[in-house]
C-alpha cells in the first residue's frame, strides 16, 4: 500500500534551503533580464525580465504557446537565448547547476520508458553533482533519495521500473529527483498536470515547506485557483511579460483577458467563474 502522500514532514524546518553561505544578502534567487528566444521564424520570448526572491514562490501563467516551457528550458540552459542573461543566486546558470543549486522539473521528461532504471535510480540522479566522477551513491545519497521519495508518497514504488509508473507518479518521481538534489531554486513546469486532487495538495504542501525553509520556486500552472494560496507573486506571460507582482494584483479579469484573449466577464482572481 502506498503511504499517505505528504505524510513525510521535514523534521525541523530551517533555512537549510536558503542561499549558500557567502551569497550577498538581497541577491535574487533568479534574475532574468532582456531574454529573447526564437525558434527559426517563431519568436517565443521577447525582452523578458523576471525576478524571484529568496524564500519566494512565484507563479508563471500564460496560455498554451505563451513561452513558459521555453523560459524554463532557457533558464536551465537547454535552449539557447538570442538575447539577455540569467543569473541564479548571483551566479551564472552553469555554475549554479554545477553546484546543484538549480533544480528543474520538466513538463515532459526525456526518460526512456524502456530504460531499465528504477524510480530510486532516477531520484538518485539528483545527487550526481555530489557523487563525483564515479557516480557511486553513498549512504547520505541513498538517504536523501529515500527521504525525497517518502516526501512525494512514492516510497513503496522505489524499486519499480520508472517506465511502469503512471503519469502522475512519474511527475512525483521527477519532483523527488529535484528534492533529493537539495536545489535552492526550483523550476517546475506544470507540475500538477495529471495529478489527482490529493497528490496536488500534497505537492503544493511540499513546495510551501521548501519556501518556508528559504528555498525559491518558479512554477507554471494552468490551475489559477491554486495560485493565490501557493504563490505570493505571479508573472503573466504572453511572449513578453504582461504583468508581474502580487498574485491577486496580477490575476485580475482584465489581465487574464489580455493574456488568454478572452472576454473579461466571468473571470475572477481565482479562475473562471470562481469567487473573487
Ligand atoms: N522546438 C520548437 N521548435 C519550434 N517552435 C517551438 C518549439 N518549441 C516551442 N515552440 C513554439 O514556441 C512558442 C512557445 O512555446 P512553449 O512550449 O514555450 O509554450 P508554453 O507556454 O509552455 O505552452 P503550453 O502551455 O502549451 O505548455 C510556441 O509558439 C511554440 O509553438
Amino acid at each position: 500500500m502506498t503511504p499517505a502522500l505528504g505524510a513525510w514532514r521535514r523534521p525541523d524546518p530551517s533555512p537549510a534551503d536558503g542561499p549558500p553561505t557567502g551569497t550577498p544578502a538581497g541577491t535574487p534567487a533568479l534574475r532574468v533580464r532582456g531574454l529573447g528566444v526564437r525558434y527559426r521564424e517563431v519568436v517565443a520570448l521577447e525582452d523578458v525580465d523576471l525576478e524571484v526572491g529568496v524564500g519566494e514562490a512565484c507563479g508563471l501563467v500564460g496560455m498554451n504557446g505563451s513561452g513558459k516551457s521555453t523560459l524554463f528550458r532557457t533558464v536551465v540552459g537547454l535552449q539557447r537565448a538570442g538575447t539577455g542573461d540569467v543569473t541564479v543566486l548571483g551566479r551564472s546558470v552553469d555554475r549554479a547547476r554545477a553546484e546543484g543549486l538549480l533544480g528543474y522539473v520538466p513538463q515532459q521528461d526525456d526518460l526512456d520508458r524502456d530504460f531499465p532504471v528504477t524510480v530510486r535510480d532516477v531520484v538518485l540522479m539528483g545527487r550526481y553533482h555530489r557523487m563525483g566522477l564515479t557516480r557511486r551513491a553513498r549512504a547520505a545519497d541513498e538517504q536523501a533519495a529515500d527521504d525525497a521519495l517518502a516526501r512525494v508518497g512514492l516510497a513503496d514504488l522505489a524499486d519499480r521500473r520508472i517506465g511502469r509508473l503512471s503519469g502522475g507518479q512519474r511527475q512525483r518521481a521527477l519532483l523527488a529527483r529535484a528534492l533529493a538534489q537539495d536545489a535552492r531554486v526550483l523550476l517546475l513546469d506544470e507540475p500538477f498536470t495529471g495529478l489527482d486532487v490529493t497528490s496536488q495538495a500534497a505537492v503544493e504542501q511540499v513546495l510551501r515547506e521548501l519556501v518556508a525553509a528559504g528555498g525559491s520556486v518558479l512554477v507554471s500552472t494552468h490551475d489559477l485557483g491554486s495560485l493565490p494560496q501557493l504563490c505570493s507573486r505571479s508573472v503573466l506571460l504572453h511572449r513578453r511579460v504582461l504583468a508581474a507582482g502580487p498574485t491577486a494584483e496580477v490575476l485580475t479579469p482584465e489581465n487574464l483577458a489580455r493574456a488568454f484573449g478572452l472576454d473579461a466577464s466571468g473571470w475572477t482572481a481565482t479562475g473562471p467563474g470562481g469567487a473573487a
